[in-house]
């Protein structure tokens, strides 16, 4: 017998790894070869007589069935895109080559699994998206808002925990979202100590206070120096358990999210020495005419006015001289303290230097408002201070200067105040004014 008669190419098809599918007009599988098991999860019987927009991606739905359309008026489409859900609720990415068959009035159809193509190039883009974030993001809560959103992008992530040790204290704190969800502490604590991922199933708990729980996925942050945190994520769909290709996914993009949050933290760091002075925590000069720039501009749009007070201590470098540094240190730290205990909210206090300090009062400051608050101040500062085992006078002069009497610059008003400051000192020291007393 000749060999091409012992041939029958059909009873091949089922070893193709693509699948073969007939669709009929009504959009109906009416056949699908052997390997629609592999790709939907479904075996041939499950999907023979079901209508094909069962089975497909709800978001892919309007331009599927208009391809479907044109290959039904005779276009032919060799390259097809779009997202099925599989048999367990995962996602599987397919790529068609279809035509219409005038003959069997039916669309012939070849689709391939695309799913391991599409998601490395979502990891590539994920990867991208979250090293731009590190420069793009305003600070570390933004970062953590994109990362989510990009996290989002790869696995289901409706319930995402930042969670991070602080270094001083060893503590583990959730930093997003804000407030921080309970029961995940303990969790996050038992992944700092394992330092590996963690996937929970239904029915298992992470925590007494976390009844009802469905499934947990954690990967470790890991820095340079160590573990720095974790990246959890929950779901409460009981149709959505994590498996393990998304530990695999969240472990992939764990590494790169936690070098941006470092470079972050670095950058917030760098940032805060830039605009605080370390002695005292409180805005340096840079910070204050930043923000002085940005109040003046607010003023002049608004026609509002604003107050600058202009401190600075008395007799400080004869602390320094008789008690040490560090007791002058500590003198400015208290300052810092007592003049942050004056005044409002809103009112910006700054160390612009040395023994100076300066106190912005914005919003329809009012003479008399910036007077009150200069006598409260002289009051706080008539308390001698503990320094050394010595009772030491803190007293302060202080001058004012107000927009738009006083000039309408930075420069004008800081000028303006310092001559007053100056004045009120002379005035002291030449025994035209009285001491104040504490209150
Ligand atoms: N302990 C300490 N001293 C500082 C610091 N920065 C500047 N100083 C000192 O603060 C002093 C400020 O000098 P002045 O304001 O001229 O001294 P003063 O004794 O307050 O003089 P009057 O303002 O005229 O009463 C200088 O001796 C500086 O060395 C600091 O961070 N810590």
């Amino acid at each position: 017998m000749a060999m091409e008669n012992q041939i029958n190419p059909a009873s091949f098809m089922n070893l193709l790894l693509d699948a073969i599918c007939l669709v009929d007009a009504d959009g109906r599988f009416v056949f699908v070869s052997g390997a629609c098991e592999q790709i939907f999860g479904y075996t041939p019987e499950e999907m023979q007589g079901r209508k094909m927009v069962e089975f497909i991606h709800p978001a892919d739905l309007p331009r599927t069935l208009q391809a479907a359309s044109q290959i039904m008026a005779g276009q032919p489409n060799p390259h097809f895109e779009n997202r099925y859900l599989r048999k367990n609720g995962e996602i599987v990415h397919i790529m068609w080559s279809a035509r219409w068959s005038e003959s069997m009035q039916m669309r012939v159809a070849v689709a391939r699994d695309v799913t391991e193509r599409k998601q490395a190039e979502a990891m590539q883009t994920a990867l991208f998206a979250i090293s731009e974030a590190a420069h793009s993001a305003e600070n570390l809560q933004a970062l953590y808002v994109h990362i989510h959103q990009i996290i989002a992008g790869l696995l289901p992530a409706q319930h995402f925990v930042v969670a991070l040790q602080e270094p001083a204290s060893q503590q583990l704190q959730i930093c997003y979202p804000q407030p921080a969800p309970a029961g995940i502490g303990s969790l996050g604590l038992q992944m700092l100590a394992s330092a590996q991922p963690l996937l929970w199933q239904c029915g298992q708990q992470g925590g007494q206070d976390e009844p009802g729980l469905q499934s947990w996925l954690g990967a470790p942050l890991r820095s340079q120096s160590g573990v720095m945190g974790a990246l959890i994520l929950k779901s409460h769909d009981p149709l959505l358990h994590y498996t393990p290709r998304h530990q695999a996914l969240l472990e992939y993009v764990s590494a790169q999210v936690a070098t941006a949050i470092e470079r972050k933290q670095l950058y917030q760091r760098l940032q805060q020495m830039a605009r605080y002075d370390a002695l005292t925590g409180l805005p340096n000069r840079a910070l204050l005419n930043e923000r002085l720039g940005e109040a003046l501009a607010r003023a002049r749009r608004n026609d509002d006015t604003l107050a600058l007070l202009y401190l600075d201590l008395d007799n400080f470098k004869q602390v320094n001289d008789s008690l040490g540094h560090s007791a002058g240190d500590q003198l400015l730290q208290i300052a810092a303290q007592r003049l942050s205990q004056c005044v409002r909210d809103t009112d910006l206090v700054a160390r612009i230097g040395g023994d100076e300090f300066v106190v912005l009062l914005e919003s329809h400051a009012q003479p008399e408002q910036a007077e009150r608050l200069a006598q409260r101040i002289q009051q706080a500062f008539a308390v001698p201070v503990e320094l050394a085992g010595q009772r030491v006078p803190a007293w302060v002069s202080i001058g004012m200067a107000h927009y738009p009497q006083h000039g309408s610059s930075e420069q004008q008003l800081l000028t303006h105040a310092d001559s007053m400051m100056y004045r009120h000192k002379k005035q002291r020291r030449d025994g035209q004014l009285a001491t104040p007393a504490a209150s």
